[in-house]
């Protein structure tokens, strides 16, 4: 699969001189961003994103909406509206809900959260709304959005194919109710009934069936922001059956909300300090959050930093010395690139597991990592469930990245203590950090290194 790529441009991942040590202001959270948006969308009156993430599948999920009649319009607010922001860091959208507009043609790009979390909003819209996106989006799971969606009153022309490209023909309203879903390819098809449900008639109760399901942080940030805008939701972990959520039909809120920094984009930064024995601190990372990049604090502590979470955010030390790791995934799935990253640069062996799934993710991450690591000399192999790796010595050369943002951040980490390292088409970091380059020169103490 490489050579396809190789056209695209090569960036010399830059070596740390020494240990670094830097303050690094990391974006806002893709997922809380894109939940957001989704959330006031349907609210009953406007509300405010403060520091929403700008990339491309945020911007791929506003302009979605956009299409859909609803209003979000950009500002920069001064710090006095929101306490505690500095100035010049408070851009603002203004979303301002109506009723759903079709017909309508939504691009999604290669991103999650669009491709599943729109077409239950789709289906009240009133006419049909065409999804398609990158080739990539026509692979990735989305059977089990479909099939729910079906099982709760909607008609949706997917070709047979229970994937993109499909037209949700919206009928302005949805009937809900219960519905059967495996989602143990994606947590986020649970997300996506859940985040519109109040929105349907009867309310949504969604029944997890199948194989054990990934990525629970980012189900419990699904509750957590519904019941923020009001939402009644009924969860397993509220006393419920176990594998079942439920959403009352009622109205949302429209709200004001400050986006977390996106504690999964921080992994890179604090996977420098720890293969580089340096320090990085990341301000703002809450002290209570659902976002599954705070595992980082415990995971790269084990990998041999150690850190501290004070008022400005996290501080993040490494040692000098990185650990192998035997650690259980499937709860933080998105971390895995970063991790094995850093787990190819330590002392022992490290396995990785209860991530299979990845392999439907931006790209096959679990083979791309495979050939990757190994083709800068290293020695990496793929299980049924995961990735074994042991540490090799490591050697320059062409870091290929398959259009999956965290494949390319994996490429810096590496070239950070490698000599030689291009990682191919940098710029695909702009799904959910365009400003990727900028910031780990600035990191690193240097001008930016451009592609
Ligand atoms: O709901 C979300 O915002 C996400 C859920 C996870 O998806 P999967 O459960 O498909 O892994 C995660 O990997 C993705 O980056 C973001
Ligand atoms: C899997 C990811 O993204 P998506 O939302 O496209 O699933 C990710 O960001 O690691």
């Amino acid at each position: 699969m490489a050579d396809l790529n190789d056209s695209l441009a090569l960036w010399p991942a830059p070596v740390a001189p020494g240990a670094v040590d830097a303050t690094v202001t990391v974006p806002g959270s893709k997922s809380v961003t894109n939940r957001a948006l989704i959330l006031a969308a349907l609210a009953a009156d406007p509300g405010w994103l403060r520091r929403p993430l700008r990339s491309r599948d945020t911007l791929l999920m506003a302009d979605a909406l956009r299409t859909l009649g609803i209003g979000i319009e950009e500002t920069v607010s001064s710090s006095s509206s929101v306490s505690g922001l500095p100035q010049g860091r408070g851009e603002a959208w203004r979303v301002i809900p109506a009723a759903l507009q079709a017909p309508a043609a939504i691009d999604v790009g290669n991103a999650g959260t669009v491709m599943r979390f729109l077409p239950p909003l789709a289906a009240l819209a009133d006419g049909p709304v065409v999804f398609d996106g990158d080739p990539r989006s026509h692979e990735r799971p989305l059977h089990g959005v479909i099939d729910a969606l079906r099982a709760l009153g909607a008609r949706i022309d997917d070709g047979g194919r229970g994937a993109l490209p499909m037209t949700v023909h919206g009928a302005g309203t949805l009937e809900g109710g219960p519905v059967e879903v495996d989602a143990s390819s994606s947590s986020q098809f649970i997300s996506a009934l859940l985040l519109s449900g109040a929105r349907f008639n009867q309310g949504v109760e969604v029944r997890h069936t199948g194989g054990p399901l990934p990525s629970m942080p980012h189900i419990r940030m699904t509750v957590e922001m519904l019941r923020r805008v009001g939402a009644q939701v009924d969860t397993p972990e509220s006393g419920g059956e176990p594998d079942v959520w439920r959403v009352t039909h009622g109205a949302l809120l429209g709200q004001d909300l400050v986006i977390e920094p996106d504690l999964s984009n921080a992994q890179p930064f604090l996977a420098a300090a720890l293969v580089t024995g340096g320090t990085v601190t990341i301000p703002d990372w809450p002290h209570r959050t659902t976002q599954p990049g705070d595992a980082l604090r415990e995971i790269f502590t084990e990998m041999g930093g150690s850190c501290t979470l004070h008022d400005h955010g996290l501080t993040f030390t490494g040692s000098g010395r990185v650990r192998g790791i035997d650690a259980d995934l499937s709860e933080v799935g998105e971390l895995t690139p970063g991790i094995a990253a850093v787990a190819a640069l330590a002392e022992e062996e490290s396995v990785l597991r209860g991530v299979a799934h990845l392999r439907l993710h931006e790209t096959d991450r679990l083979a791309a990592l495979t050939k990757e690591i190994n083709g800068l000399g290293g020695d990496v192999t793929e299980t049924e469930d995961g990735l074994r790796i042991r540490p090799r010595p490591l050697r320059g050369g062409v870091f290929h990245t398959y259009d999956d943002h965290r494949l390319a951040t994996a490429g810096a980490v590496l070239g950070l203590v490698t000599e030689g390292v291009q990682v191919e088409n940098i710029a695909t970091t702009g799904k959910t950090m365009p400003e990727f380059p900028e910031l780990w020169s600035g990191m690193l103490g240097s001008p930016v290194a451009r592609d």
